[in-house]
């Protein structure tokens, strides 16, 4: 059975339902590509959320509070993004804890908490997914140009 991947309405990236993984480039082998998605959420809604982020060489900012200068593979970005998700689904730790010390973004500071935002406010890969999860839900990798996210909607 081919993997099921939607697209975005703006720029172009693509979006694995089931895993829900997001990526920039077409997913290449044995997939379908369905048309264009529309989330739930209506214009205006805002949603709250936390993440967790790993840069790596190739983010447009490969630099951040925790290494002045990223150096890591994307790969090895994303084989630290799956053992962190693994050790939250887990219960041995949390995204809030885990975000603390390891994120790459400042809002670390915070246990990664964004606070409110509604459409149009964050990079759209990122933004389709943290609006396609539930309350309480934890996302898959997803892809930004600033690296690759585990995203919490906690609100
Ligand atoms: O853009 C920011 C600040 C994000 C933020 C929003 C609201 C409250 C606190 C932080 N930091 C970037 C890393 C980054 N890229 C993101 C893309 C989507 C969501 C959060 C992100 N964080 C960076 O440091 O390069």
């Amino acid at each position: 059975m081919p993997e099921r991947w939607s697209r975005s309405r703006n720029r172009i990236y693509f979006y694995q339902p089931d895993t829900k993984q997001s990526v920039w480039e077409r997913p290449q082998g044995d997939v379908t590509i369905a048309p264009l998605f529309q989330n739930d959420a209506p214009d205006g809604a805002t949603i709250r959320a936390s993440h967790l982020l790993v840069k790596h060489a190739q983010s447009r900012r490969p630099s951040s509070w925790k290494e002045a200068n990223i150096t890591r593979s994307k790969d090895e970005a994303r084989r630290m993004i799956d053992a962190y998700r693994e050790r939250i689904v887990s219960g041995e730790t949390d995204l809030a804890t885990l975000a603390r010390t390891e994120s790459d973004c400042n809002s670390a500071a915070r246990g990664g908490d964004l606070g409110q935002f509604g459409k149009g406010q964050m990079q759209a890969s990122f933004e389709a997914a943290a609006f396609a999860l539930a309350v309480g839900e934890l996302s898959g990798p997803v892809e930004s140009d600033s690296g690759i996210h585990l995203i919490l909607r906690t609100e």
